[in-house]
C-alpha cells in the first residue's frame, strides 16, 4: 500500500518540541557515517531473554546524545524499530542495529556506552577476557570522504583516527580505502571478521543479507528545490496535522517526489505492509524511513543547499526476490537518479550471494546509464560478502 495520511498520526514516539524548533542555515555535511553492528547472525541465535528492542527509548536517547543527535520520531513494526533522527536514522532489530548519522555527529563515541548498556540490560557479554575488546558477530563502519572534514569533531576528522578508535573496541577489523584518493572522492570501509563463535551449529542459517547504498552530490537545482520549504511556508493541511509541520511537510515532499513509490511492493496492489515516516527541516532538508514487509527498510536523506547539495539512499530490501523477479536494484537506481539527477554519485552493493541477480545487473550498469561515465568500478571479495563499488559522473 502507498503512504496514507494515517502514516502521519501513528508514530510510536514523537518529539513535538524538537520537531518544531529545528533550524539550521550553516554549511551542512550531508555525507553520513554508517555504523552497523550485528551482535548475532540472526534473532534466533540470541541466547538470552531480552533483545535490543527491549532497550527503552530513554536509553537510546542517552546513547544518541553521545553521538550529538536527537530522536524526532520512531515507528515500530513487527521486526524493527525505525528512528528518524535530527541527523539521519537508526534502525534497531532484535539482533542488530544500523546507525546512520550526518553533519558533525560523533557516531563512534556511542560504542563504549552501547556495549555497557547491552551488558547491563540484556546480559550480552561480548568482551573478551584476554584483550578486553568486543567480539560481536560482525561490525561495519563506512563513509564517503567528507565535504568539510575540518568541521568534524575529534577522531572523525580523518579516517586513520576513526580506524584507530575502532581498533580499541574490536581486534579483528580491516580497513579499506575504495576509489581514488587523489580526487578526495573515495569511500572508506572498516569491517570486522565474522565471529562464528556467536552462532552455534544449529543457528548457522544466517540472515541472507544485502545492502544497497547510493550517495549523490551536486543535485540538479530544480530537483533539490523540491526539498526546500523556506522559513515561513504555511501549507494547507488538515488542522490536526498542523501541530507538527516538519512531519506534515515531510509527508507532502514524499508524495510529490514519489519517494514512496520506488519499490513495486509498496504499491497499493501489493499485500506487503508499508510504513513510512518523513520529516522536512526548516528552511530545507529532508529525511525519511520506510519499512516494507515489517523487516526491510529504505531510508533517504537530502541536503538541498546549493554548493554542498547531497542526497543518500540506503536499502536492505532484497528487491529481486521480494518482487518475484519483476524488479532489481538497477530499476531502483534509475528511479532514484531520476528524482535527484546528481552530477556525481557512488554506489555500494553488499551481498552474500555472487549469483544475486541485482549484483550481476549492477556489474553491467554502464550499459544502461548513457548519461554517465564510469570513474571507478571495483569488486571486493570480503570475508563472507561481495562488495561492489562504483563511482559515476554526468557526461558534459
Ligand atoms: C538531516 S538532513 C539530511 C542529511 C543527510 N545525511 C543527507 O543525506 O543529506 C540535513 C539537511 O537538513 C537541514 N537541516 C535543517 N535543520 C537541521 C537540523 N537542526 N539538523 C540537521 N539538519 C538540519 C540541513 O541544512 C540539510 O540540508
Amino acid at each position: 500500500m502507498t503512504v496514507t495520511i494515517k502514516e502521519l498520526t501513528n508514530h510510536n514516539y514523537i518529539d513535538h518540541e524538537l520537531s518544531a524548533t529545528l533550524d539550521s542555515t550553516d554549511a551542512f555535511e550531508g555525507p553520513e557515517k554508517l555504523l552497523e553492528i550485528w551482535f548475532f547472525p540472526h534473532k534466533d541465535a540470541i541466547t538470552t531473554e531480552k533483545t535490543l528492542r527491549d532497550i527503552v527509548m530513554a536509553r537510546w536517547i542517552e546513547i544518541l546524545k553521545l553521538v550529538k543527535c536527537e530522536v524526532l520520531s520512531m515507528k515500530k513494526t513487527k521486526e524493527l524499530d525505525a528512528f528518524l533522527l535530527s541527523e539521519s536514522s537508526l534502525f534497531v532489530f532484535d539482533h542488530k542495529l544500523t546507525l546512520k548519522t550526518c553533519g558533525t555527529t560523533t557516531t563512534l563515541f556511542c560504542l563504549a556506552r552501547l556495549f555497557q548498556i547491552i551488558e547491563q540490560e540484556l546480559s550480552w557479554d561480548f568482551q573478551t577476557a584476554a584483550s578486553g575488546k568486543y567480539k560481536p558477530f560482525k561490525v561495519f563502519y563506512s563513509r564517503r570522504c567528507f565535504l568539510f572534514p575540518c568541521k568534524q569533531a575529534a577522531i572523525h576528522q580523518n579516517w586513520t583516527d576513526e580506524v584507530d578508535y575502532l581498533n580499541r573496541f574490536f581486534d579483528n577489523g580491516t580497513s579499506y580505502s575504495v576509489g581514488r584518493n587523489d580526487k578526495s572522492n573515495h569511500w572508506n570501509l572498516y569491517v570486522t571478521e565474522t565471529d562464528r563463535a556467536t552462532s552455534e551449529e544449529k543457528d548457522c542459517i544466517e540472515d541472507d543479507d544485502e545492502t544497497f547504498e547510493v550517495l549523490m552530490t551536486e543535485l540538479d537545482p530544480e530537483c533539490a528545490d523540491k526539498f526546500v520549504c523556506g522559513p515561513d511556508t504555511s501549507t494547507a493541511a488538515p488542522a490536526e496535522l498542523n501541530e507538527d509541520k516538519g512531519h506534515n511537510l515531510g509527508y507532502q515532499m514524499t508524495k510529490k517526489t514519489k519517494l514512496d513509490d520506488i519499490y513495486l511492493n509498496s504499491s497499493q496492489d501489493s499485500n506487503l505492509s508499508f510504513h513510512h515516516d518523513a520529516f522536512a527541516f526548516t528552511p530545507c532538508g529532508y529525511s525519511s524511513n520506510m519499512v516494507l514487509d515489517e523487516k526491510y527498510y529504505y531510508t533517504l536523506h537530502v541536503t538541498p543547499e546549493k554548493g554542498w547539495s547531497y542526497a543518500s539512499f540506503e536499502s536492505n530490501i532484497p528487491v529481486f526476490d521480494l518482487s518475484q523477479g519483476k524488479q532489481d536494484n538497477l530499476d531502483v537506481l534509475l528511479h532514484i537518479l531520476n528524482v535527484f539527477q546528481p552530477r556525481e554519485f557512488s554506489m555500494t552493493f553488499f551481498t552474500k550471494n555472487s549469483e544475486n541477480p541485482s549484483f550481476k545487473k549492477l556489474l553491467r550498469i554502464d550499459e544502461s546509464l548513457s548519461e554517465y561515465i564510469t570513474l571507478h568500478k571495483i569488486v571486493y571479495d570480503l570475508d563472507d560478502y561481495h562488495l561492489f563499488y562504483m563511482k559515476l559522473q554526468k557526461k558534459i
